[in-house]
């Protein structure tokens, strides 16, 4: 109920209140104040106060919880009811800890949910979400040892409770797949899973959607049962407002508030209503005319809407009333009520210890201690048993890296082909042309050199030659882009060539031009275009050496005057694929990687399982830990296959330590995987995560030096790539495979730090969202 409704008079005859002024001297008059302790609170299973919770931003806020105060006493079952999408399930996941309030404070257990050492999230409570949260591959009894080992229970106790919990929900045998229930029963699954581990705390969110109603009313009787004792509290939201009779007290909210808090008979008898949707009906109207009593609306209501002459129970107090936990607001009188009228009060209960009311400080090694074995155990089990319910996925998932693999040492890297070059010989005669034959004359023989050149580019370079009978045709057949350059040659080719040789210096221009091999290349393909020119000086080199050494002459009059000798490092043709590899290797097990943890955690996470998970106690660290043991498992796997691949069948250039390279991509795979936490901690679909992943992967793929080298790029460039997670390992890796280098050479060394670094930044990055992104 809102502010103003607490304001009405005692009989609850609606006056029509028109000066503002004697309205607030009424409000003031009628105020009492009214004692709220901290410990009363505490003493409390679950303990709202002005809880204030929106969604959307500032301009277009959503607002959820507006000032909401809920008190569940310790022992009861509390009908938590609301129209759809009031905000029961905000509400609920405040209480277990997965979002946090914009303003106003909650107690669960006596401690604060989320701080340490108040159990929430954690065993003490059990949470059965709206939606139904299980892995759907796992049979009934794999589900409740998980959870159950999530919970440190014994596997006898697992099995001994699996037993009756089948049994009492009426679930086939436990051996059936999750996913092969009907809708009815995995929700009977979902309450089973949190019933399992007999909680203090129940918090069901619809349990009974699907269940039949003699089902339904054992899962109520069982309710009371589990209460009786005054251990175990239940809250519960439900559509059917009716089942609700059977709560001890039921909280109908609305408008962000609580209308009432009460128990259900109090509540009829009060509103002199025949069922509980009545009662609601008639507070809502309440609350309307509370919100618009100054309207002119208000009046209408009150004509057109019988309400029966209520209490206002915000001021209907006596002092027996006050001395309990009240903290002068609606929500504490009433619940306070029926904590009194019903059988279970809060003086029965047996006093459990609190958790301490201010968190303690927390010591270095509390704050190391993130990581609790039964947890990681059945984390880790999870994760393995998922992999061996899935193993066509996990098969594709390994063998997608060896086909990419096998695509780039085929595709990637190799000296084009067949490139076609149209010939203009002026050596030949029109008939050879036609007939394109052009004889080798070979030995020291000076007949047709043209021809002989021709035929070591056909041999060396795989290039084809086609015969025209002028240089217009020639020319013809590039612009018609078949050929990608002419070759024009002078009818004295080779006689000029001759002279030329002969007479050095002393040629004159008439010589030197026809015996020149005129050259017209298509250049609008860089690498076909460069290719070409390489080629074609570097055979006609081959060509002049060739002839002199046939000549007994000395070839190396016949090169230019620079001698290459063997490379330092590398090797005399050094081809794209051994530059691109490294890149190409560590980028394929990279997003691999990310896909792979991000893509799980994703489906973990919209499908409600890491909320139930993370609800149950489990936390982030333990997850991503969980994660990075069982899906490093995989990556290890598909990099041991590439690697085979790429330096066992296509023998790629090695002339460094295979333990080196093996540990680079290890790390680096480590790093994917991280990197895919974060994606999968940050966003929210896996259509995000897709957009992400992708826009991650072209600026990484260009900037980190894997296609075109680092010192090609803008000077800013060059700067910025020096902080993308694959520019130094690449730098790395290729220093390794290339030059050999070992672990003491800066290159290779900086290239393990710095994707160590980016492990750590990722993986803080992850537990950071993971505590922080709630709602
Ligand atoms: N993550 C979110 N971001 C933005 N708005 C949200 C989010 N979750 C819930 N809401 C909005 O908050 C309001 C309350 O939602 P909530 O799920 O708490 O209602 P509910 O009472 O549990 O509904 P139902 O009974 O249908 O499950 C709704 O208007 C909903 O659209």
């Amino acid at each position: 109920m809102d502010a103003e409704t607490e304001g009405l008079p005692p009989n609850n005859t609606i006056v029509e209140v028109t000066s503002t002024e004697t309205d607030l001297a009424t409000r003031r008059r009628l105020f009492k104040t009214q004692p709220s302790t901290l410990a009363a609170r505490r003493q409390q299973a679950v303990c709202v106060r002005r809880a204030h919770k929106m969604y959307g931003n500032s301009k277009n806020p959503n607002v959820v919880l507006d000032g909401l105060n809920m008190t569940v006493p310790k022992g009861c079952i509390y009908g938590l009811l609301g129209a759809s999408g009031c905000g029961k399930t905000t509400l609920l996941s405040c209480i277990v800890g997965r979002r946090r309030l914009n303003s106003g404070e909650i107690w669960v257990l006596g401690g604060r949910p989320g701080s340490r050492g108040s159990g929430v999230p954690g065993p003490r409570i059990g949470y059965m979400p709206q939606e139904v949260a299980l892995y759907g591959e796992f049979t009934l009894r794999e589900t409740l040892i998980y959870f159950g080992t999530i919970a440190a229970m014994a596997r006898s106790d697992i099995d001994d409770r699996t037993e009756f919990l089948l049994k009492f929900l009426n679930l086939p045998n436990g051996s059936r797949q999750v996913k092969n229930l009907s809708g009815g029963q995995q929700r009977r699954m979902s309450l089973a899973v949190v019933l399992l581990h007999e909680p203090e705390l129940l918090i069901l969110d619809e349990p009974t959607v699907g269940v039949d109603p003699v089902l339904r009313q054992s899962i109520w009787d069982h309710l009371v049962d589990i209460t009786k004792t005054g251990n175990t509290t239940v809250i519960i939201t439900t559509h059917y407002i009716d089942e609700c009779a059977q709560a001890h007290v039921i909280g109908l909210l609305r408008g962000g508030r609580m209308l009432a808090e009460e128990a259900p008979t109090f509540l009829r008898q009060q509103y002199n209503a025949s069922s509980l949707e009545e009662v609601f009906l008639k507070l809502s109207v309440l609350q309307n005319m509370g919100r618009r009593r100054r309207s002119s609306i208000a009046q209408e209501i009150v004509e057109q809407v019988q309400v029966p002459a209520i209490s206002n129970p915000a001021l209907d107090m006596s002092d027996e009333h006050n001395t309990a936990d009240i903290s002068g607001e609606f929500g504490d009188n009433i619940s306070m009520n029926s904590a009194i009228r019903d059988p279970i009060t809060a003086a029965e209960m047996p006093a459990s210890p609190l958790p301490n009311d201010k968190e303690p400080p927390a010591t270095l090694m509390q704050y190391l201690d993130v990581i609790s074995s039964h947890h990681m155990r059945a984390l880790v089990w999870k994760n393995y048993l998922w992999m061996l319910r899935n193993v066509g996925i996990m098969m594709f998932i390994v063998a997608l890296p060896v086909v990419q693999i096998i695509l780039f040492c085929y595709a990637i890297g190799h000296d084009p082909t067949g490139l076609k070059l149209a010939v203009a010989n002026g050596e030949l005669s029109e008939q050879m042309a036609i007939d394109q034959f052009c004889p080798v004359f070979p030995g020291c023989n000076q007949t047709y050199l043209s021809c002989r050149y021709l035929d070591m580019l056909k041999k060396n370079k795989s290039m084809e030659v086609k015969f025209f009978q002028n240089e217009e045709a020639a020319n013809a057949e590039v612009r018609r882009g078949n050929a990608w350059g002419s070759l024009v040659f002078d009818k004295n080719y080779t006689n000029s060539l001759n002279e030329r040789v002969e007479s050095g210096r002393y040629a004159d221009n008439a010589t030197i031009d026809s015996s020149d091999v005129n050259v017209r290349l298509d250049m609008s393909n860089q690498q076909i275009s460069t290719l070409l020119y390489r080629d074609l000086q570097y055979t006609f080199f081959d060509f002049v050496e060739d002839i002199l050494r046939d000549c007994e002459l000395n070839p190396k009059i016949g090169r230019i005057p620079v001698d290459w000798e063997r490379p330092i490092y590398g090797t005399r043709n050094p081809n794209f694929t051994d530059f691109a590899a490294p890149g190409v290797i560590l980028t394929i097990i990279f997003f691999l990687s990310v896909a792979i943890t991000s893509g799980a955690m994703l489906i973990e996470r919209n499908e409600g399982m890491l909320e139930r998970c993370l609800v149950a106690g489990i936390t982030g660290p333990e997850i991503l830990f969980s994660q990075v043991l069982s899906q490093f498992t995989v990556v290890i796997l598909q990099m041991t296959f590439v690697l085979i691949v790429g330096f066992g069948f296509f023998d790629l250039t090695n002339e460094g330590s295979m333990w080196l390279v093996i540990a680079l991509c290890l790390l680096n795979g480590l790093c994917g995987m991280c990197f895919g936490f974060v994606i999968a901690c940050a966003v929210d679909t896996e259509r995000t995560a897709t957009y992400v992943a992708m826009g991650s992967f072209l600026p990484i793929v260009m900037l980190c030096g894997i296609i075109w080298p680092i010192e090609g790029m803008y000077p800013a460039l060059q700067f910025i790539t020096v902080f993308l997670p694959l520019t130094k390992p690449t730098e790395c890796l290729r220093s390794i495979l290339q030059r050999g280098w070992g672990f003491s050479e800066p290159s290779v060394h900086n290239g393990f730090i710095s994707i160590s670094l980016w492990v750590l930044v990722f993986l803080v990055l992850s537990i950071l969202f993971l505590k922080f992104k709630k709602g």
